[in-house]
């Protein structure tokens, strides 16, 4: 797991780090611009003009060394150090001297007026205005200067995270005084910030680079944000044993399918047998029975009464998991049905697509979901159940406070797909492709928890283990059929693969 820290969480760290490495702050900052530089020089030539723009804090500090180390280097360096209070940070004066030590470099210091350097296309602009330590939105002169860049053709590469964006909330910002990097070059841990959509305009690419804060502290201090690695699913994923036989692996239902929408069903029903199920029933109306055989004689068949919805259910004791909702439908049949299902099921359902609309129109039936179920909306269905919100952090928290209140496992699907826990935690999905936001993407996901639920992990890893497994085979899919012509079958197709890989 990559811990996800606050901007606030960080500054305790790296205060540590500095107290018990021990490593002077001047040091830090040295250590930073060194990472940052050489990352910077692996992906842009020595023929670019640079342009640096230092602010008076410590990300300033850091713009200036990096400008001292480019020119170093044998870049053509042009730097502006912005300074109206004619207050810089300690580490900010200190590497304005370094810098003025150094022969031919072009330093100018803006204390008033400035007349802005031409930027064009072929420029590479790095940003080291603001960094972390950003407490209110830019205005005036700062807010100038951001959107003469933004203007511009030219390349920008921000230090830590562009100036002008917080690194959790920016609910009260002003995204026309946010710089809109082509890369962010990041130290020591993702921040929250770069995992929402509505924030990819300002960050473009970001990559962490380690500074090497102490790990005693990074490991001791807790966070409910986190982001999976491969390594954590592998854990996940044991030997299966030589004596196992298909009981081993749960006997999973899927509730699934509507006149019209037998397709989710069957998406849905072959992720989950591709997924390690041992057996698999499908619960489907009666007109979907030949389609479900012919298509897919690998599952079994549990007829509804009723011809083109689901009506009801029966025996769902004998199951090992349960999960309800691609293509159902919306009919009150559906609806009273659901509210039966609720009535009598113990085990945690995993509940997708049309039963979470079914939900979103009967709120009192969340009382009812079972203890560590698994809702698994997209932004729009989870508006429909949680209420609107008005940017995706605030969905995101709503998410977290939804899983806490109601105990139940909400994944959050998304570019980085946010698992939140009934304990508060909140696991990030690093995997995946846009070429997944395809019709069927999603009943495959819940295919594929339903398959880990019946194998017998628990509600939390199944879901987050599935949502990785999902992205992992969809990244393997868009390299095989390219993003845009891929299918949701490609992503089950890919399933094999993914298992492999990641194992
Ligand atoms: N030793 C350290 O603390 C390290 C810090 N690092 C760098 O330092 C950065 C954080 O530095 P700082 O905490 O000095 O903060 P910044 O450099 O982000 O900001 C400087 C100061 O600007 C002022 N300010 C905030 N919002 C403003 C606004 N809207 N308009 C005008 N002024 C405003 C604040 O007084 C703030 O302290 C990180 O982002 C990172 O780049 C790295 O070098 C790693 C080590
Ligand atoms: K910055």
């Amino acid at each position: 797991m990559i811990k996800i820290f606050s901007t606030d969480k960080v500054r305790e760290l790296d205060k540590y780090t500095i107290q018990n490495e021990p490593i002077s702050s001047i040091d830090l900052v040295e250590r930073a611009a060194t990472v940052f530089t050489s990352e910077f020089c692996r992906r842009y030539s020595k023929q670019t003009r640079i342009i640096v723009f230092a602010g008076q804090g410590n990300n300033g500090a850091d713009a200036l060394a990096i400008a001292r180390m480019l020119t170093d280097a044998g870049y053509r360096v042009e730097t502006y150090l912005f300074n109206p209070t004619m207050r810089l940070s300690e580490d900010c004066e200190l590497n304005k001297q370094r810098l003025l030590h150094m022969e031919k470099i072009e330093f100018t210091e803006v204390v008033n007026d400035f007349v802005p350097p031409e930027l064009e296309e072929r420029d590479v602009v790095i940003d080291g205005l603001f960094g972390s330590g950003l407490n209110r939105p830019l205005t005036g002169g700062f807010a100038a200067m951001v959107r003469y860049i933004n203007q511009s053709d030219a390349t920008v590469v921000a230090i830590d995270i562009p100036s002008g964006l917080f690194g959790e909330d920016n609910r009260k910002n002003d995204p026309d005084s946010i710089i809109h990097a082509d890369l962010t070059l990041t130290f020591g841990f993702p921040k929250l910030a770069f995992l929402l959509p509505e924030n990819a305009e300002f960050i473009g690419e970001w990559k962490v680079l380690d500074i090497l804060l102490h790990p005693e502290i990074i490991a001791s201090t807790p966070t409910q944000f986190t982001l999976v690695t491969e390594e954590d699913i592998a854990a996940v994923f044991q030997p299966r044993n030589r004596f196992a036989h298909k009981g081993t692996f749960g006997h999973a239902l899927l509730i699934a399918g509507s006149h019209g929408k037998m397709g989710a069903a069957l998406l849905s029903a072959k992720a989950c047998l591709r997924s390690g199920a041992g057996l698999l029933t499908v619960h489907i109306p009666g007109r979907g029975e030949q389609i479900l055989q012919t298509a897919f004689p690998e599952a079994m068949v549990d007829l509804d009464q009723h011809q083109d919805h689901f009506s009801s259910v029966s025996g769902i004791k004998a199951y090992s998991s349960i999960a309800i909702g691609p293509g159902l439908g919306k009919h009150p049949d559906s609806a009273k049905a659901l509210e039966q299902l609720l009535q009598v099921v113990e085990k945690p359902l995993v509940i997708d697509a049309d039963a979470l609309n079914l939900v979103a129109a009967n709120k009192d039936l969340l009382k009812r979901i079972p203890p560590r179920s698994i809702l698994t909306p997209h932004p729009k269905e989870f508006d429909r159940i949680a209420g609107e919100s008005s940017n995706s952090y605030e969905r995101l928290k709503k998410a977290q406070a939804f899983a806490i209140d109601h105990q139940v496992c909400v994944v959050l699907k998304g570019a980085y797909t946010a698992i939140c826990t009934a304990t508060g935690n909140v696991y990030f999905n690093n995997c995946g492709n846009p070429g997944m936001a395809t019709a069927g993407s999603g009943d495959v996901l819940t295919g594929i928890i339903l398959a880990l639920l019946a194998q017998g992990l628990e509600p939390e890893t199944a879901s987050v283990a599935g949502v990785f497994l999902h992205g992992t085979a969809g990244d393997l899919a868009a390299v095989y059929r390219s993003e845009e012509s891929m299918i949701a079958s490609d992503i089950t197709d890919m399933l094999g693969k993914a298992f492999k890989q990641i194992k």
